[in-house]
């Protein structure tokens, strides 16, 4: 039997994972910076949470949401103390592109519109519907009739924000844009957005499947901005690297949602739901989105620093320990040259090697990561350095 591939082989065996590193079957440790396309924020096989599915393996694995259980209490409880805003009410699935599909059928049965909006080099997933709200041609034009209409504004762009109108159902934003190169969003393009969106009726669903959790500096990288969504997803970190991912929204958009709108058979089941409550627990008491923060501007501030010389960076731009490395040339080589001196990382856009790091990230292992970098961005540019 083969597998499909989807993605590119890294041409590397893994066979363990520890907090921020992972083992090939050689024995050779890695720094894992691509932490599974961002999962392992709170480490590979993080003790909080291997304690939650151990006990809850012990107790019961499958249930649909239709029976409550202890578990879920557990969770609810839990989720209270991060939950954001007066978004009080969950829904849990298996993957960031699923929490997406409800958000946006949530829009589009609420508002009884159609019509969605989203950002010029946005990644929302890869199912039809979140497919529909992602930027990159490639990934949609072969699937094509998907959701219509849906209309792509410049990212960052107050002016563009002009073309919402009332016959928009939501718009969808990311606030740091992960997959399209780790591109920021700006306090007044967020906070416009938010009045934009409210003076037209429109709802405004901020997908935090990669930023949420931590790994911008705040529980939930929207904070950063002064802004409320009205629908939020997250997913990636929050189950500590069980598949599982959350739809947040208040009361009266839940209100006007009934039985059957939407499902899933396992999403929510006993075994997600003690992930994510280990996740939270860990998350509180490792204070982990202070340790993000400050992280990530002494990660950031190494990395320019180094890579000051070189006319093939861009930039170094991120939030917290989403940090990319936009550079003028296609980043590949660097990405290998990484990965070939202990560093796994992956890349975001066109252009920018990503770092995703797990939250535990020290001191020694920025210094691994930056001097490979280093090197690894000379020789893209033909040059080589000394370390
Ligand atoms: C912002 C955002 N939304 C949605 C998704 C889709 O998540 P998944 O791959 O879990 O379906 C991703 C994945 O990278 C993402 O970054």
């Amino acid at each position: 039997m083969k597998l499909i591939e989807f993605y590119a082989t890294r041409g590397l065996r893994i066979v363990k994972g520890e907090n921020q590193y992972v083992w090939d079957d050689k024995g050779r440790r890695y720094l894992d910076l691509h932490a599974g396309h961002g999962v392992a924020f709170l480490g590979h096989r993080n003790k909080i949470v291997l304690e939650y599915l151990e006990r809850q393996m012990s107790e019961i694995i499958t249930l649909t949401t239709a029976f409550d259980t202890p578990i879920r209490e557990e969770m609810l409880n839990e989720m209270e103390k991060i939950k954001p805003d007066d978004l009080d009410n969950v829904f849990l699935l298996n993957s960031g592109s699923e929490a997406v599909e409800l958000a946006l059928k949530t829009a589009r049965k609420i508002t009884g519109k159609r019509k969605l909006i989203a950002f010029k080099n946005s990644f929302h997933g890869r199912t039809s519907g979140s497919l529909s709200v992602t930027w990159n041609k490639r990934y949609r034009e072969p699937f094509e009739p998907l959701l219509e209409p849906v209309e792509f504004l410049e990212f960052n762009s107050i002016e563009d924000l002009k073309k919402i109108d009332e016959n928009t159902a939501a718009v969808i934003v990311e606030p740091v844009q992960g997959e399209g190169g780790v591109i920021p969003a700006k306090e007044d393009f967020m906070k416009a957005l938010r009045e934009t969106t409210q003076e037209k009726g429109v709802l405004l669903i901020v997908d935090e499947v990669q930023t949420g959790f931590g790994r911008t500096g705040k529980v939930w990288a929207y904070q950063h901005f002064g802004i409320k969504p009205d629908i939020m997803t997250a997913g990636k970190a929050i189950g500590g690297g069980f598949p599982v991912s959350a739809v947040f929204m208040p009361d009266w958009i839940a209100e006007k949602l009934s039985e059957g709108d939407h499902g899933t058979t396992y999403g929510g089941n006993p075994f997600a739901a003690a992930a994510v409550t280990g996740a939270i627990k860990a998350l509180l008491t490792d204070n982990v989105p202070e340790q993000a923060r400050v992280k990530g501007e002494i990660f950031m501030k190494m990395l320019n620093e180094a890579l000051a010389d070189f006319k093939s960076v861009r930039e170094v731009r991120g939030l917290g320990l989403m940090i990319g490395v936009d550079l003028r040339l296609n980043p590949g080589k660097a990405i290998k040259y990484l990965q070939d001196h202990g560093v796994l990382s992956l890349k975001a856009g066109v252009s920018t090697i990503r770092f995703l790091s797990p939250y535990m990230i020290t001191q020694e292992d920025m210094e691994l990561a930056v001097n490979a970098t280093r090197q690894g961005v000379a020789i893209t540019e033909g040059k080589t350095v000394s370390s």
